[in-house]
């Protein structure tokens, strides 16, 4: 096989669909009439109780056309109408918040084509490889990609540095840069390699892997009802079996009332059921579902997958962010910028050591090591295989990397970790040495003490820069009540001098992972919800522990599975928007339900009178908004039932306007807002729709 035939096919990238896309508008109305099954009707109470009465009165509109009508045929059938499409509207707008997942869904099934994989034999680039279809590759097999490839499937770099397009995926069109060791170590499949090669091990079996979990997700087909929605369905439930039970008692009511007067007529089981519709919380009832659906296709917009709409609405809640300072409150890219040598040894010394200690460190803060070393003293790399030397990788549990060359052992790591390693041998550790680990840290730069033989040769300043405009959405986010806590496995002074310049509220320094984990399981103790993001699998517990766990696509795979979030970027500082896109989805959620329940106690006032003046006559004196008829004040309420669904789909499917004001503030607002806005426009709604319908002669 040719370098040609196994270059893959390139594909166009993920395609963004705005809320409201033409090209979702048709599948969207054909999905509100397939919905129409009385299976999917069911999962909404409060709509099933709507879909039930379209039926009946459709049912007493064919009774009507065969002469047995309790009421004017006309009148029943003009009902029936309005019930149907209250129900469709309703259905419509779950269709038009879910169409968006659906297309990115099938966007992202047709990535999942047959792509040959490059088999190697052995874990090493250079040896030979065989082709082989990417369905046949397992766990723990070894691939190589190289420049104009289809990643086949997920993984992770073990040798190589490379540029990789994960557009198809991402939508993002910047290439970004995959390397071993460090973060961003991990490769998905269906994205493709622009530049150089990479050797992979992989690490998940055909049908695993995270674009086949992400079209799962996306597609949400299994999404449950979250613990705050099932709630709020029991209270509309209730709402309803309480209007149901008074409607229901109205006729009996309604029959004795006129026999025992002699006059009036009773009152029409179509005029009950059109009543009741109007009383139930149907405007609630019928965008519930579409505003979870529209919150986590929101958080997709912003390139966050999220498994499960529980994920979605506990960010929402969030009141703890436990952010990484490396990478997430600063850019992360730690950088050698000077070296500090203890007494009596020569900077260059110093250098020669570093560089020693960091041939074959991977990560970002070894690599710039060698350079600085080769920048300022011209020290050469050298051959880790030449000098026979054992590499002692960095981890975040013991905090420091280094080589042994035999019985040399050179080691560089966190101030206080060297310490312990020095004392341990014996050796002691400089008071000049110490001094200059403060000076390096209190200007919130990381210090790295190395070590040669259990001599403490010096320090090595590691710059970080805070990110800017950080420390206005930590003053955003304290706004909202949310407080920020900084994790770091740097030093106190590193960690203060950055804590108090991003604007923290709390900072924990020498973090090992287990002490993230004990400082989430904390709040949680306290009854806070934790939210945090992760990439190594070293976070793994703590993002299994946290409510809201946010996991860097780059990251390794054990950190992708025990989160809750991917975010497609692995910008660490997404966290922040996550939060907004949830607390957005709750508002929309209760600013929509307050609107909808205030909005039928209006209807109540507007059509009781206008329905019963047939009954009793008293009533008229109540009946404030003099509507043209009885008949003409019910269909007006009924239309306007149904209409105000489809007025307020935008709302559902973009979310209430979000501002950053204390919680009651945000409350006040609201009731004002949608409370108060909700009771009045009923009066005027329905009044108009009274107007028109009279003046075409409609009813
Ligand atoms: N490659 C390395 N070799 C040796 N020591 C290192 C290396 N990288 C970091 N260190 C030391 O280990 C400490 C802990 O690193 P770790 O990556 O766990 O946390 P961090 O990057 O400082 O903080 P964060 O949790 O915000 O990422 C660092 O502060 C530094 O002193
Ligand atoms: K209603
Ligand atoms: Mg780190």
């Amino acid at each position: 096989m040719t370098q040609q035939e196994i270059t893959m096919f390139s594909h166009p990238p993920m395609r963004k669909f705005s809320m409201f896309d033409a090209g979702l508008l048709r599948p969207a109305l054909a999905d509100a009439l397939r919905k129409l099954h009385p299976a999917v009707q069911l999962r909404s109470p409060v709509m099933f109780v709507v879909y039930a009465g379209a039926i009946i009165t459709s049912l007493l509109y064919v009774q009507a056309l065969l002469g047995q009508g309790e009421a004017p045929a006309g009148f029943i059938l003009a009902t029936a109408i309005w019930l149907w499409f209250t129900v469709l509207f309703a259905n419509f707008a779950e269709a038009m918040a879910e169409g968006r997942s659906k297309a990115q869904a099938a966007s992202l099934r047709s990535l999942k084509q047959m792509v040959m994989a490059k088999k190697l034999a052995t874990p090493q680039h250079g040896t030979t490889w065989l082709p082989q279809p990417a369905q046949d590759l397992r766990k723990g097999h070894y691939i190589l990609v190289e420049a104009g490839d289809v990643i086949p499937i997920d993984g992770e770099v073990i040798e190589g540095v490379a540029s990789v397009d994960e557009s198809a995926i991402t939508g993002e069109s910047a290439p970004v840069i995959r390397e071993s060791g460090g973060d961003f170590s991990s490769v998905t499949g269906g994205t493709r390699v622009l530049s150089d090669w990479l050797v992979v091990k992989v690490t998940v079996n055909p049908g695993e892997t995270f674009l086949d979990r992400m079209i799962a997700m996306v597609e949400g087909a299994k999404r449950k009802k979250t613990p705050n929605e099932i709630a709020l369905t029991i209270l509309l439930v209730a709402l309803t079996i309480v209007f149901l039970i008074v409607t229901v008692t109205l006729l009996p009511f309604s029959l004795f009332s006129v026999a025992a007067a002699g006059a009036g007529t009773p009152i029409s089981i179509t005029v009950l059921i059109a009543l009741l519709v109007c009383l139930i919380p149907t405007t609630i009832g019928g965008l519930l579902s579409a505003i979870g659906v529209a919150g986590m296709s929101r958080m997709m917009q912003a390139n966050v997958i999220a498994t499960s709409g529980r994920a979605v609405e506990a960010a929402g809640d969030v009141d703890v962010l436990m952010l990484d300072k490396t990478g997430t409150i600063t850019l992360g890219n730690r950088q050698a910028s000077a070296f500090f040598p203890a007494p009596g040894v020569s900077e260059q010394q110093l250098a020669d050591v570093a560089q020693l200690a960091s041939l074959a460190d991977e990560t970002p803060e070894g690599r710039s090591i060698v350079v600085l070393a080769k920048q300022k003293f011209n020290i050469r790399e050298r051959e880790m295989a030449a000098l026979q030397a054992v590499f002692v990788p960095f981890s975040a549990n013991t905090r420091m990397s280094g080589i042994d060359l035999g019985q040399r052992q050179i080691r560089k790591g966190a101030a206080d970790t060297l310490r312990k390693y020095v004392e341990a041998q014996g050796q002691s550790y400089p008071a000049e040495v110490a001094r200059s680990v403060d000076d390096v840290a209190r200007r919130g730069s990381t210090p790295l003490v190395v070590a040669d033989q259990g001599r403490v040769m010096g320090v090595v300043e590691l710059k970080d820069i805070v990110k800017g405009g950080i420390k206005e959405r930590f003053a955003e986010l304290r706004r909202m009540g949310i407080k920020t806590v900084m994790i770091t496995g740097d030093n106190q002074l590193t960690a203060a001098a950055i804590a108090a310049e991003a604007g923290v509220d709390d900072f924990l320094a020498e973090a090992t992972p287990e002490d993230k984990l004990k400082l989430i399981r904390q709040y949680q103790a306290e009854g806070r919800l934790v939210a945090m993001t992760g990439d190594g699998t070293n976070d793994a517990p703590a993002l299994a522990q946290a409510d809201v766990a946010v996991a860097m696509n780059s990251g390794t795979q054990a950190a992708k599975e025990a989160g809750n979030m991917v975010d497609l970027d692995s910008n660490p500082t997404k966290l922040l928007e996550i939060v907004e896109i949830g607390k957005q989805m709750l508002m929309t959620r209760g600013s929509l339900t307050t609107f909808s329940i205030s909005n039928d106690v209006a209807k109540y006032f507007a059509i009781i009178p206008a329905a019963f003046v047939g009954t009793y006559p008293q009533l008229k004196a109540l009946d404030i908004m003099q509507l043209a008829s009885p008949a003409s004040a019910i269909m007006s309420a009924l239309i306007f039932n149904a209409l105000i669904i489809v007025a307020l789909i935008p709302l559902a499917l973009k979310g209430v306007q979000y501002r950053a004001i204390g919680a009651v503030a945000l409350l006040r607002r609201n009731l004002l807002l949608y409370g108060v806005g909700g009771l009045l426009l009923p009066f005027a709604g329905i009044k108009l729709i009274d107007l028109l319908l009279s003046a075409f002669h409609l009813v």
